[in-house]
């Protein structure tokens, strides 16, 4: 333990129950509810560190990889050692090690899930493996699907993001998910078909995800990381195996309050091989809202195991009262009268309202105000795209977190793009030749107003060179010239319905597209959930907008490119202000934390509360050290009165 830190009094009750825990000879189970920022992480590491004086054998389960990074930095810094290897693994991590792993030549999975062979030849995982399989698969229902099955890399990696999901939500274990598919009555068909809608999924991906699973479990091979604790469930003597082989007698699960149904199962099969549990997490840091799901409640769930203590940890640790006034304020409306959440009075916390909180970064940049602590987190990543256009637009330099995606890359850059190519090449001088026009006529091509039959797509991604070898750093080799691609362009123009064939003035001709071509309805069918898909549409028409200008589209697209390349370079060497959504912010701390409370921003979180999105909002709040600064918009008495609700501006 570093000397800096003197745990609290209910830390330290939580210290002497996991030590009581180790120390019983019968089972004993705890739970700690705790809100953001009470040091649950420095808590359960300053108690493994107890476990293990006790010479009993324990594992630190996380369910991210940040968390796991977090679990190990928070070691080393209380400590000053590195955990040994394996002693903190993801649910999938620890899943993983027990189906590829084998102890005295035998594998903890009983049926072999690979022979010793397999693995000294590397032969497991690797999710190029997996993409290749699925791309295989969608070739091959497409046929029956008539090409609904979108089946470009990116929509692949999309998928395999979607099966995952899929995967953890155990949501094809619902009865009406079960029959086999030739033994389905015409009202299973209907109910299946509904539940599928429900959740806002195509009727196709029932097939693709059974299908998918299955090869996936007959090849063997093709177990990644990602979704083995889905495997694992299916083999639970392996993990008793495991546990056992490696003397491990206590597992202690961080983040609890991601745990899903699938991941309980493994506590109980845990329990079962003799472990003593120690849980700690807050419920109100669930984000899982996958397709308007039920969450599942680990929390009720672990609460009636025989055994257990249930223990708190009241104070942040993080930020001070105000801040933890906003957090309880939320909390108080998810959950009227639950426990409050406090902070130290001492340290206050910072609010700052602006009207313009792009304007003020600008200006702070300017003044060289270092913005590498602040952070500005949005509900969704095509949030984050929509303030990134301010930010560029104002040359304000951000470095984005995670997944999140710039915004030149977006679907919905790239279709504005590509039909501005297509207007100039048919009714202005030729369209401008750039690498970036290749991606974006890519995605044009898959809009299904279009109509291209996968033969046609086919061939035209051919000539652009899109199916190329990749080079090393996994771009593709891109052979297209200015020449070939002018060709691609004019058959693409030949897909085009009729009123977009006609002359029309350039902004006129752009909207007409936008809406003959269902531009909104394509980008709602590729997002990961409606929430998404309408803020895609939102950011769609902002470029449609931007692109109307009164400007040749040749023109517009050539100061795109240099603006883009300008940016580019000026953020290698910043330390920008942080980007990104509230999911990807979970587990991290910013000194500032920036939320804009307008249409792209926290807006219908506050004008429509839901559970989930309460749930997002504390999050986002919980991550600030130090101040909050919120972008206020003038958008009447309704928003101003929530905002004042629960930030007290
Ligand atoms: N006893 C303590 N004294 C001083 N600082 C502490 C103490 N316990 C935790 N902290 C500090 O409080 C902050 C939050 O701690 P920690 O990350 O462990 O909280 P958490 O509850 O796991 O957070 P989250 O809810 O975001 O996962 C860290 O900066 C940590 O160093």
């Amino acid at each position: 333990m570093s000397d800096s830190l003197r745990l609290s009094d209910a830390q330290q009750q939580i210290m002497a129950t996991v030590t009581d825990l180790a120390r019983a000879d019968y089972q004993q189970h705890v739970l700690v509810e705790a809100g953001a920022g009470t040091g649950k992480t420095t808590t359960l590491v300053a108690a493994r560190e107890q476990v293990v004086a006790e010479g009993k054998g324990v594992l630190a389960l996380t369910f991210s990889n940040a968390g796991r990074q977090r679990f190990a930095d928070v070691h080393l810094a209380q400590t000053g050692r590195n955990l040994p290897p394996k002693s903190v693994l993801t649910f999938d991590g620890l899943a993983f090690e027990v189906l590829c792993g084998a102890v005295e030549g035998r594998n903890y999975s009983g049926d072999g899930f690979f022979t010793r062979e397999e693995i000294r030849q590397n032969a497991i995982n690797e999710s190029d493996q997996l993409l290749q399989l699925l791309a295989e698969l969608v070739a091959e229902l497409n046929d029956t699907w008539e090409g609904d099955i979108p089946d470009r890399e990116s929509d692949l990696i999309e998928l395999l993001e979607l099966i995952g999901n899929a995967r953890i939500a155990n949501v094809f274990r619902d009865p009406r998910m079960y029959a086999e598919e030739d033994g389905l009555e015409e009202y299973q068909e209907a109910e299946r078909t509904e539940f599928l809608a429900s959740l806002d999924l195509p009727p196709w991906f029932y097939h693709l995800f059974s299908r998918f699973e299955r090869l996936r479990r007959e090849s063997r091979h093709l177990v990644g990381v990602e979704g083995a604790a889905y495997d694992l469930a299916g083999d639970p003597r392996a993990l008793v195996r495991y546990v056992w082989a490696n003397r491990i007698s206590v597992i202690m699960v961080d983040e609890f309050h991601d745990t899903k149904a699938l991941h309980f199962e493994l506590l109980n099969v845990l329990i079962k091989a003799g472990c003593r549990l120690v849980l700690i997490g807050d419920r109100h840091q669930d984000l899982f809202a996958w397709r308007g799901l039920q969450p599942f409640s680990a929390f009720d769930s672990a609460a009636k195991l025989a055994g257990v203590t249930t223990l708190a940890l009241p104070r942040s640790w993080r930020y001070g009262h105000r801040i933890a006034q906003m957090a309880d304020r939320i909390v108080q409306r998810l959950q009227p009268g639950a426990a409050r959440i406090t902070g130290p009075r001492a340290q206050s916390g910072k609010l700052l309202a602006v009207p313009d909180l792009v304007a003020w970064l600008a200006q702070s940049a300017q003044q060289g105000v270092a913005l590498a602590d602040h952070c500005a987190i949005l509900p969704t990543q095509a949030d984050c795209m929509m303030l990134q256009l301010r930010l560029f637009d104002a040359g304000v330099p951000y470095r984005l977190v995670e997944r999140v995606r710039p915004f030149f890359q977006g679907y919905e850059f790239r279709v504005v793009r590509a039909l501005a190519l297509l207007y100039c090449r048919r009714f202005a001088a030729d369209a401008p030749f750039h690498v970036n026009s290749i991606y974006a006529v890519d995605v044009l091509m898959n809009v299904p107003a279009l109509g291209l039959d996968k033969e046609s797509r086919s061939d035209l991604r051919a000539e652009l060179g899109l199916d190329g070898a990749r080079r090393m750093d996994g771009q593709r080799l891109l052979n297209a010239d200015p020449f070939t691609f002018g060709l691609v362009l004019d058959k693409l123009a030949e897909f085009l319905p009729p009123i977009l064939t006609r002359a029309a003035a350039w902004p006129d001709w752009l909207a007409l597209a936008v809406q003959h071509l269902q531009l909104h309805a394509f980008l709602h069918q590729r997002a990961q959930h409606p929430a998404a898909g309408r803020q895609s549409g939102l950011l769609l028409d902002e470029l449609a907008r931007r692109f109307s200008a009164d400007i040749a589209p040749a023109t517009q697209i050539q100061r795109w490119d240099e603006a883009v390349e300008r940016f580019v370079r000026q953020r290698t060497n910043a330390g920008g202000l942080s980007l990104t959504s509230v999911l990807h912010a979970k587990g991290h701390e910013y000194a500032r934390v920036l939320l804009p409370i307008g249409p792209s921003g926290w807006r219908r979180h506050l004008l429509q509360p839901s559970a989930a999105g309460w749930r997002e909002l504390y999050v986002a709040v919980t991550r600030a050290r130090e101040g909050i600064m919120l972008e206020t918009t003038d958008e009447g008495d309704a928003l101003a009165q929530e905002v004042h609700g629960i930030f007290g501006a």
